[in-house]
């Protein structure tokens, strides 16, 4: 039985990077009343942490110090070294971003800070809450039914939702929107913890290998995050999601297995994600946007994800806040706008994706990377428009 009816002007799904810093942008910038909606406990464990120094920019944008988020939440990457079209070392500054320094950041702290900002300032965070139902009236506004294992079933109305819900855009699914998904990549992986007291060098190391590529790297926790990425149909042929034949892959590469010599597994079965490239921005709906990787979702290699769910949520939350406070302006055209800035933003990403993957010519005969040598098709090409 539905015990409640809240209502609100903007119910954001996903309390990940992308949902916190439009929410955090609203509370900010308008009086508008906003409701962040995240169906996990919070507690899940964060992957990517990898980010240049504009992170800095944003949390300046948001209005919060750097040494809010405490002690050891943005370790500068020292060394950054990648064995990709060879076996000698280069940097690793990717072609995605333009010469920067780069950061290792403490995903729990980072998110956890960005909503604790988000309730100090008068935002309704609902952890654990799960959307059933979302119908739209004729006159644009949302009835949500979402359900809490506590309180129960309830109703949220909203005159404006966003999807800011990860890769996997539920709530765009939802309500009928499909997406372009350009591969099929997955990251398995572990965490390993430092066993000796040896001060290890903050490094990020990765390499191509004939089966995909591995990534390394130390993070704030004094863990090594080691992950490899490669296609769901090689990643189940591989049998990867179990420990030992991950341990037998990782024993295989050159220079990653040496990171974890002097450590000890802290996960006892490697955890796998879902880590495709794909673009959600070209089907609309009116008083809805999808921002983060809902929208738009990039290839690791890239370490684009978490600068592009900040971006995204700050530009939404600009549109947002002209669509519900000045009647005006032609609200229409701006998401029209902003869709197609996205989808051009994805076809830039997608040739440079590919240069880089080109970059890489041995193991021509292997699937993995017969896949990313073929001939790209852009939105463009496809004629997709928003
Ligand atoms: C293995 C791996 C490594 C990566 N490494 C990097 C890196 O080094 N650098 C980098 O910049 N990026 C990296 N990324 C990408 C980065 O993690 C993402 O781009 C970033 O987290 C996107 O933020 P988001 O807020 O859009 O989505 P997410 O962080 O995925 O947050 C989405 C939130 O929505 C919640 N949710 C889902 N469905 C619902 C629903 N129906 N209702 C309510 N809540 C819902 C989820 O529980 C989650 O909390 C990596 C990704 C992977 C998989």
């Amino acid at each position: 039985m539905v015990s409640s009816i809240i209502d609100t002007d903007v119910a954001i799904f996903g309390a990940g990077p992308a949902g916190a810093c439009a929410a955090l942008s609203l509370l900010n910038h308008t009086n508008l009343d906003i409701t962040l909606i995240e169906q996990s406990d919070l507690n899940r464990e964060r992957i990517g942490e990898h980010v240049t120094e504009c992170i800095f920019d944003f949390i300046d944008y948001l209005k919060i110090k750097p040494e809010n988020f405490g002690p050891d939440c943005f370790i500068p990457t020292f060394d950054s070294t990648s064995y990709w079209g060879s076996d000698l070392p280069g940097m690793r500054n990717s072609v995605f971003t333009a010469q920067q320094s780069t950061f290792q950041l403490n995903r729990e702290q980072f998110d956890l800070q960005l909503l604790e900002n988000i309730a100090e300032r008068g935002g309704r965070v609902m952890p654990r809450t799960h959307c059933q139902q979302i119908n739209q009236w004729e006159d644009g506004r949302w009835q949500l039914k979402l359900s809490h294992p506590v309180h129960g079933a309830f109703i949220l109305r909203a005159r404006f939702i966003v999807d800011a819900s990860g890769r996997n855009a539920n709530i765009s699914r939802q309500l009928g929107l499909t997406g372009k998904k350009v591969d099929d990549l997955m990251a398995v992986g572990r965490f390993f913890e430092c066993t000796s007291d040896e001060q290890k060098k903050q490094e990020y190391l990765i390499e191509s290998t004939e089966h995909g590529w591995w990534y390394g790297a130390l993070l704030p926790n004094n863990q090594y995050s080691i992950c490899f990425f490669s296609d769901a149909d090689i990643v189940s042929n591989l049998r990867l999601n179990q420990q030992s034949h991950f341990n037998a892959l990782l024993a295989q590469t050159k220079h990653i297995k040496k990171l974890v010599k002097e450590t000890k597994v802290t996960t006892p079965h490697p955890w796998v994600r879902q880590a495709y490239s794909q673009s959600n921005a070209f089907e609309s709906l009116p008083n809805f946007l999808a921002i983060g990787d809902a929208a738009c979702a990039f290839d690791p290699i890239s370490s684009m994800g978490i600068g592009f769910a900040l971006s995204s949520g700050c530009h939404a939350a600009n549109l947002i806040a002209a669509n519900l406070t000045d009647t005006d302006s032609n609200q229409e055209q701006l998401i029209n706008q902003f869709q197609m800035d996205l989808n051009n933003q994805f076809d830039h990403y997608l040739t440079l994706r590919q240069q880089f993957y080109q970059q890489e010519g041995r193991w021509q005969q292997a699937p993995f990377w017969q896949r990313r040598h073929a001939k790209i098709t852009t939105l463009q090409s496809e004629g997709v428009s928003a």
